[in-house]
This record gives structure tokens, C-alpha cells and sequence, in this order.
């Protein structure tokens, strides 16, 4: 059974969450918080306090001890909870609950076999009726022939997570199926509310929206992981982030066959102006034309990034008798008889549609813009699916006006409202009004990844990659961290603590970490490092509370610390 609790080692006390900057009690947050102890409980705390166990044996359950390097207030080693925990916990809690846990601060964890044992599954579907359930992790974090710890959860309501923009049920129903707190919202939030409401948690689930920039995260003195529920994660500052020890993951491609078919659909749409036809019908006109209409076969189509989506859609846009070319940064090996071409130039003259599959980086920023709009055949079609900064919406607009294109798709848009309603005007976007003036324009709100396949998949893997980093420290699939997992701890490693330090990546740390951990059984042990920031991760067996405590100290005590857990 793993409990948790976070570390750290000064002596003052705080009844509700430290504050960062000011090391002192956060009152406001206190009282609005719903885990928030009672005043008489003043030593808990809610995120950073350490408190060793009481007796000399380690209870049967795994606990995790955090801190990190932002002037967090500390409490003292002795500064065990005095709120009467078993008041927070359900008689079932109650009863698995070891007495030691009381001097904790208490934060669940569950073993990856929990997880993975989940009756959530990626669901790849082929069609609306036939689903086929696996999940690419089952295997990968079990041990061969071993019963994983059993990590029954106590406290875990001290664990919140934000869920914002309609995060998919699967992914509330794992986190709340841990003990979690988990606030739900529809929307993304305005950034007051936003920097308001991070304070307090220790993950983020978010989508496309919600940016997450470094203005944002310093206030977020609890957040040890972000969820991005979708595949991109320009609008979250992965550097900082990283460096501040919080780690991000998203969903890298389970929406891609969503965005692929819909580009599929609006080439077709695009072809045979179908999206004009159907507006004129709604409006009780009749018109029948083939004046400009296409079929789609052996007309040629060219990608500009051949990732997870271009790459997709390159085969079925063969599969419908089209010619393939593209354009990437990199070289990639063409499915099919798909051709690489040396400059998005030579794609752009060549292609007659043209569909932009790019991440939002500075390279990609207008990257069509009027002189790009210029190179592309007379009459040809644009499509984008990606992000709206990738377009200079005013240049389309000039060459649409000017039939030197003949029709275009957006998905994405530069501004993009933060909820459903009537948004999509100039006062979002200067050209809004233009924008929806012109013919043969497909104008869809960000739905490329919006399908129930796609969403529920995404809520399943991030769900879980959440559940796995929270509770055991694995940091397979994140963006911004080294990539790092260790087995679980089996049931028969009852006494094995987990060491987690996120460092600053210079020479000689190794060094120093591997001098404190030398006095101990470092039964296994994985380092990694991306950038500036290095990931550690080591079982230790036969640990005391005593070794815990020294080894956390001393861990805390380096220069190059980011961020120490202790898992046990
Ligand atoms: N509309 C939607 O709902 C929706 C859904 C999913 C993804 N997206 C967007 O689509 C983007 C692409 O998704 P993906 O899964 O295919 O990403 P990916 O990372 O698999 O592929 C992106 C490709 O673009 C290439 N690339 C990068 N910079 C480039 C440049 N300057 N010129 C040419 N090629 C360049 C990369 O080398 C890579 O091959 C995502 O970053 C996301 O922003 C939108
Ligand atoms: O990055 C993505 O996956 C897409 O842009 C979809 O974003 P969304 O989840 O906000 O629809």
C-alpha cells in the first residue's frame, strides 16, 4: 500500500498551502479550500510539510515526500499532522489506514497495475460499433511474474487536480477512481481566475486553450505535473515548467486520425464547393453548377509537415486516387508513393491543395503568408488544421478576393474564444467579419481533434500518464522531462523507499546524489538528463524512517535541487 507526503524542512507551520514568495500561510486559500484543515490542525500541510514516520518501521504503504527549490515555506520534521485524519478519510480508508500515516502528509499512490487494470482502455475504434480495447502501457509497467505493492489509497483527497476545457470523462473517471480531488470545468478560465485556482493544485489538465505561460506557473507553488489533453504543447511554457520541476504530458497521437479524416472530408468539400452549395440551400436557393467543381482523382496534394497527421493522411488521400507530396524539416521516409520535396516552395507550385500539419514554433508563424499565397498554383486550395498563427488570415483573404485561390478550410484561428457562444467576430479577430464574407471557406471551430474516439483515448492515456507520475514518478511520454521509469515496487518491498530528484543538469550533481545514496542499498537506479534539467530516479531497500529523513535532507540541502520525492 503507498501513502504519501511531501517534505521539506523548516519549522514554520501553516494550517493551508504555503506561499511561495512570501513563506507565509495563504489564508484566503485556506479558507476557500476544501481539504483545508481545521484551524486547531496547524501543523498538516496541505502540500510541502514533511513529517517523518513516527516509528522506527515503515508502515506498508508507499509515501512520497516532496519539495521543491521555489522558497517554499518548510515545516519541521516534528511538525506531524494534528488533524485528525481519520476524519477526512472514508470507513473504508479509515480501515486500511495505517496509524503511522497520521504524522504524514498524506498524498496517494497507486500502483501501475492498479492502472492498468483500469476498465478504461484506448479505444482505437474502426467504426462507431466496433471497438478494439488495449492499452499500449499494459504491459510496459508490470513486473514479469511479480505482484505489483498494493497501493490502497488514504489521504488521496489531498491530491487536486484542475480539469479545464472539457476534459474527456475517462480521464475524470481515473483520476477520481485514485481519491483525487478533481475540479471540473467546461471552459478554460480567464487568467485571473486561472492563476487564482493553479495555486492550489497539484496537476493541471488542460487542452489547446488554456495557455499555461511562465507568468502563470510561478504562482503554481503546488503543481508537480500538467496534462495537456491534446497533441500540442506551445501553450504551455515547457522551459520553465521543466526547470521549475514540473513536469508535462500530452496525447502525441490519438486525435491524429480524427484531423486526418476531416481533411480528407474537406478536400471533397473544398473540390465540389459544397460548403457554398449547402449555405444557399439553407437559404432556399436552388443552385446547380459544375462550372469549377472537381473530382479529387489525380489531382495532387501537398502536405506541409509529415508527422503523425501528414503522414495519415498521405495514405488515405492515395487510397482516393491522389498524388502526394511534401514538405518537411526533416527527412521522413514517404509512405506509399508519396514524394519529399527539398523547399515548401517546390510544394506550393506544385500542389493543388496544399494543407499545413506544422507545430506552432517561431519558424511556423505566418509561415503562409502573401508571398507563399503568390507561389501556389492559380486556382489551387488551402487548408489548415494545424495552429492559426501558421496563416496570415489577411493575406488569404487578399488572395481569395483576387480567385487567386479557389477555396480554403480553417480549423485554427490566431485568437480562439475560450468557450462555446457567439465569439467568432472582429473583435476576436480584426478580419473576423472579412473572413466570413468570402466563398468557398470552410470554417470549422477547432474540431480536427474533436471526435468521441479521439477524446476518450486522450483522456485514458493522459489520465493515466498522470496517475503514473503522481503516484510512482515515471515520466514515460512527458515533453519536457527526461524520460525515466523504474518498475514498480513489488508487495514483498514493503520497506523500499523511491527516490525522485529533478536537478539542474551540471557536472559533479551525479556525483554528489550518488554520496548520499551510497550509505544505502540502491537496489536500482535511472538517470536521465534533456536540456538543463536532469531526472533521478532510485529504489532503495531496507529504508528507516530515519534514512528517509536523512536522505531527504540531504538531497534538499544540494544547490543543484529542482524538485525531491521520496516515494515509499
Ligand atoms: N485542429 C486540431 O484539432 C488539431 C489536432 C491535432 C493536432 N493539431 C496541430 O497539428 C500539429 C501537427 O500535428 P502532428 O501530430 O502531425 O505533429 P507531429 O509533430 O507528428 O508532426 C509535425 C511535423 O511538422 C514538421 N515541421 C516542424 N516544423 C516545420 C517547418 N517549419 N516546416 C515544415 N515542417 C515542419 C516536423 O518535422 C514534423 O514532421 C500539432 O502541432 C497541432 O498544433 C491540430
Ligand atoms: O493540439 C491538439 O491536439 C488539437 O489542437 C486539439 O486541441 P483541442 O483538444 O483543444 O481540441
Amino acid at each position: 500500500m503507498l501513502s504519501s507526503f511531501f517534505g521539506s524542512g523548516s519549522s514554520e507551520k501553516c494550517s493551508g498551502r504555503a506561499s511561495t514568495h512570501t513563506g507565509k500561510c495563504d489564508a484566503t486559500q485556506k479558507k476557500n479550500s476544501p481539504s483545508t484543515p481545521s484551524p486547531n490542525s496547524s501543523n498538516l500541510r496541505l502540500v510541502r510539510g514533511f513529517s517523518p514516520p513516527a516509528s522506527s518501521s515503515i508502515p506498508s504503504s508507499t509515501n512520497l515526500i516532496l519539495s521543491e527549490n521555489k522558497n517554499v515555506q518548510h515545516s519541521s520534521a516534528s511538525s506531524s499532522s494534528s488533524l485528525p485524519v481519520s476524519s477526512r478519510l472514508s470507513s473504508k480508508q479509515q480501515h486500511q489506514h495505517h496509524p503511522q500515516a497520521h504524522t504524514s502528509k498524506s498524498f496517494n499512490m497507486s500502483s501501475a497495475q492498479e492502472i492498468d487494470g483500469a476498465a478504461h482502455r484506448v479505444s482505437l475504434s474502426a467504426s462507431p460499433t466496433s471497438n478494439f480495447s488495449t492499452s499500449p502501457f499494459a504491459a510496459r509497467y508490470q513486473n514479469a511474474g511479480q505482484s505489483s505493492k498494493h497501493l490502497k489509497p488514504f489521504n488521496t483527497e489531498d491530491v487536486r487536480i484542475l480539469l479545464l476545457e472539457n476534459v474527456n470523462q475517462t480521464a475524470v473517471d481515473i483520476l477520481k477512481k485514485q481519491g483525487y480531488q478533481v475540479e471540473f470545468h467546461k471552459a478554460s478560465l480567464p487568467e485571473e481566475e486561472l492563476i487564482e485556482k493553479i495555486r492550489d493544485v497539484h496537476a493541471i489538465g488542460i487542452r489547446s486553450k488554456t495557455r499555461l505561460s511562465a507568468n502563470v506557473l510561478k504562482e503554481a507553488k503546488n503543481l508537480i505535473v500538467i496534462g495537456c489533453f491534446c497533441i500540442g504543447t506551445n501553450q504551455v511554457d515547457l522551459d520553465y515548467a521543466a526547470k521549475h520541476g514540473i513536469t508535462v504530458f500530452n496525447s502525441p497521437y490519438a486525435n491524429s486520425r480524427s484531423v486526418a479524416e476531416l481533411v480528407i472530408g474537406e478536400i471533397i468539400m473544398l473540390a465540389r464547393q459544397l460548403g457554398d452549395r449547402s449555405n444557399e440551400m439553407h437559404k432556399g436557393t436552388w443552385n446547380k453548377v459544375s462550372a469549377r467543381c472537381w473530382e479529387i482523382r489525380g489531382k495532387t496534394l501537398g502536405i506541409v509537415g509529415y508527422g503523425h497527421i501528414g503522414s495519415q493522411l498521405s495514405v488515405l488521400a492515395e487510397a482516393m486516387g491522389m498524388n502526394v507530396i511534401y514538405y518537411d524539416v526533416v527527412p521522413i521516409m514517404a509512405l506509399g508513393t508519396a514524394k519529399q520535396l527539398p523547399t515548401l516552395k517546390d510544394v506550393l507550385n506544385q500542389a493543388d491543395f496544399v494543407t499545413l500539419h506544422v507545430p506552432e514554433l517561431p519558424e511556423t508563424k505566418n509561415m503562409i503568408g502573401k508571398e507563399q499565397l503568390d507561389q501556389m498554383k492559380k486556382g489551387a486550395y488551402l487548408i489548415n488544421a494545424s495552429r492559426g498563427t501558421v496563416v496570415d488570415i489577411s493575406a488569404l483573404i487578399a488572395a481569395s478576393r483576387e480567385g487567386r485561390i479557389a477555396g480554403a478550410a480553417l480549423d485554427v484561428y490566431p485568437s480562439e474564444p475560450a468557450a462555446n457562444g457567439d465569439y467568432f467576430n472582429s473583435t476576436l479577430n480584426i478580419w473576423g467579419d472579412d473572413l466570413r464574407t468570402l466563398k468557398n471557406l470552410i470554417l470549422t471551430p477547432h474540431i480536427g481533434g474533436s471526435t468521441e474516439e479521439a477524446q476518450s483515448a486522450i483522456g485514458i492515456e493522459v489520465g493515466e500518464a498522470l496517475v503514473r507520475y503522481i503516484n510512482e514518478g515515471n515520466t514515460v511520454g512527458a515533453v519536457n522531462m527526461p524520460e525515466v521509469s523504474l518498475r514498480s515496487l513489488t508487495s514483498e518491498e514493503d520497506n523500499h523507499a523511491r527516490v525522485i530528484f529533478i536537478h539542474s543538469n551540471r557536472p559533479g550533481v551525479l556525483r554528489q546524489v550518488n554520496e548520499i545514496l551510497g550509505d544505502h542499498n540502491v537496489d536500482k537506479q535511472m538517470s536521465d538528463s534533456r536540456g538543463d534539467v536532469a531526472y533521478l530516479m532510485a529504489d532503495i531497500s531496507d529504508c528507516s524512517p530515519k534514512d528517509i529523513k536523512v536522505l531527504y535532507e540531504s538531497l534538499e540541502s544540494l544547490s543543484a535541487r529542482v524538485l525531491t520525492r521520496i516515494l515509499y
